[in-house]
């Protein structure tokens, strides 16, 4: 029997109280809670821009980089008509930290919600942001990130609702790497035989805006060879000055669209409140400096309490790579000081990029706020994902159990609705490793892996942990982070560990009690961390780690759950692979 509006009855009447739920009830009801329709027509193109002084070529949306920022209100439909206007490449956009309840095919990710667009077509992405919180979005095809397709989602409460803190006012910052070798150069080299590593960025960005040849601090460092920046302001690397009264309080809203870096933010002479993490309250906790990694966004609290006859820095910095980027900056500017005025010292220097302690300490302190929904006391499936870099036929990749993902021409979501068996692999992939043989601390012992494609399986409903475990790369005495996101619900962090996770030993340290719901989560150096979700958003989601080159080297994999429950799914994003043949088949 199908489903309208998630109603099942008899044909006739069905049909009838289906138009008058959609048509007249619905509308009415967002009406009276005051939620919008927000149309918004973009046109993604190549543009030259100059992100930190260097002329260099962006991904833009409608001639801006970054992207325009959407801001709405919970219960808000959002509708984005994407058109393509890049001349040779396809295009999606992936609306990062919203869960898509009900539509899964607006997710925007290629390959598995849908197929990408093509040069001069255009996509609907209609979706109903349904929390509050900050957030993003961003390319989700090939290196689209690292080229600048991203830009900032902020969801506001519903109308009548309140924050659980107070502020005056509120200041954005998207945060970003770029680097001066175009993203095709590097997404060539990464497909290459030897390997060609993308290398460190060459600048860091706040609001797409760094700069490479100057320092806006460089009197206050010993580097004599770096000279003092000397912008008018209007320039596209001219710093974003952050506007500020003395004695108030502000929502700085962070995320981080970074293809590569771990980040460390600090503001000279301020303690920051941490009060969200990725659209989540969290318990609040002081910080000097906060580290954010890619995928991840928070929203501190800032009281303007310093010397307001001075300015301040905001800085960011490299942390668990060896930094060859210098810090980016702009400034905290105390009205009504002159925003030119240098602040009197030093930016803040980021803590040494392996002290992991650091990053420990400030990761344990993140707890979900009283009232935050709690994990189900038990798990019904465990999937132990192990991390490692691997070789294929002598190419680099990353592999997830020894199975290195590479996507299917048939996005996931249509060949799993339609039953396309040859679409992709139909055997689940690995749930575990052999983890009483395999040496998490040293280089695998055999690097060789393969590629794949399969779906992990979930039953609907069902409470799903993952425990990610990290382990050493292919050269000896190195091991990385890696920032895991998850698409389409947010998971419950249960806890972090060194070594190889034991079952025996490291479950009863699981936090049950106030772990913080998140979208992303990190793995520390030969660590795990511990996850924890209940698979009830009909769809097929990806979860991968969100450094841009290592998804691409096949650094991920799918989660599918509650396919068949989807009554309908517009063909319109199915129009590639085996999907695109039935429906032309269909027209004939
Ligand atoms: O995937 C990666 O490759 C390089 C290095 O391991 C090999 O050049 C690096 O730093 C990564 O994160």
């Amino acid at each position: 029997m199908g489903t309208t509006c998630g109603l099942t009855i008899d044909p006739i009447y069905r049909y009838v109280r289906a138009l008058v739920i959609c048509f007249i009830l619905l509308p009415c009801i967002q009406l009276s809670l005051g939620a919008k329709t927000r149309h918004f027509k973009w046109e993604v193109e190549y543009k030259y821009w100059s992100p930190d002084c260097i002329e260099n070529i962006v991904m833009a949306i409608n001639g801006q980089f970054p992207g325009p920022t959407i801001r709405a209100k919970v219960g808000d439909t959002i509708n984005v008509e994407l058109t393509n206007k890049l001349s040779t490449e396809g295009v999606v956009i992936h609306w990062h930290g919203i869960h898509q309840i009900g539509t899964p095919w607006a997710d925007g990710t290629a390959s598995i919600s849908q197929c990408a667009i093509n040069p001069g077509e255009t996509y609907n992405y209609r979706f109903k942001v349904d929390k509050p919180g900050t957030y993003f979005y961003h390319g989700h095809l090939g290196m689209q990130r690292s080229a600048g397709l991203y830009g900032s989602l902020i969801v506001d409460l519903a109308e009548g609702e309140k924050e659980p803190f107070y502020y005056d006012g509120e200041l954005n910052l998207l945060l970003s790497d770029w680097w001066h070798k175009n993203t095709h150069d590097q997404e060539i080299g990464l497909f290459t035989n030897p390997f060609r590593w993308v290398g460190e960025s060459q600048s860091l960005l706040i609001n797409g805006r760094g700069q490479y040849n100057c320092s806006l601090a460089a009197k206050f460092s010993s580097n004599t060879s770096i000279s003092q920046c000397k912008l008018r302001g209007t320039e596209q690397c001219a710093p974003k000055i952050l506007h500020v009264l003395p004695n108030k309080t502000y929502r700085l809203r962070l995320a981080s669209a970074t293809s590569l870096a771990s980040l460390n933010l600090a503001i000279g002479n301020h303690k920051m409140l941490v009060v969200e993490a990725d659209g989540n309250y969290v318990q609040p906790f002081e910080v000097d400096d906060l580290d954010i990694y890619s995928g991840e966004s928070y929203s501190v609290l800032l009281t303007t309490n310093q010397d307001p006859s001075n300015n301040y820095w905001l800085s960011i910095g490299v942390r668990g790579r060896l930094p060859q980027t210098p810090q980016g900056l702009t400034i905290l500017n105390y009205k009504p000081n002159s925003a030119s005025k240098l602040p009197i010292s030093a930016p803040p220097i980021t803590p040494v990029w392996n002290d992991y302690n650091h990053s420990k300490a400030f990761t344990n302190k993140i707890l979900a706020l009283m009232g935050t929904p709690k994990p189900p006391v038990n798990h019904d499936r465990r999937i132990i994902l192990l991390n490692t870099q691997n070789k294929i036929n002598g190419y680099t990749k990353w592999a997830l159990n020894n199975v290195s993902l590479v996507l299917p021409p048939t996005p996931y979501l249509g060949s799993i609705k339609y039953g396309f068996k040859n679409a992709f692999d139909q055997k689940n992939p690995p749930e575990n490793f052999d983890s009483i043989n395999y040496d998490v601390t040293k280089p695998p012992v055999n690097p060789n892996s393969t590629y794949g494609n399969g779906v992990y399986m979930l039953g609907f409903n069902t409470t799903v942990d993952v425990i990610l475990q990290n382990a050493n790369a292919l050269s000896a005495n190195v091991s990385e982070i890696h920032p895991w996101h998850l698409h389409g619900h947010d998971f419950w962090v249960l806890g972090y560990g060194d070594g190889k996770f034991s079952a025996d030993k490291d479950e009863k340290k699981l936090n049950l009690k106030n772990p913080p719901l998140r979208n992303s989560a990190i793995i520390f150096p030969y660590g795990w961390t511990a996850l924890r979700f209940v698979a009830d958003n009909p769809g097929v989601w990806a979860f991968h780690c969100h450094i841009e080159p290592h998804l691409h080297m096949g650094m991920g994999v799918v989660f599918a759950e509650g396919v068949d429950r989807l009554s309908t799914i517009p063909n319109e994003g199915l129009t590639c692979g085996l999907t695109g043949k039935m429906f032309s088949g269909q027209k004939n």
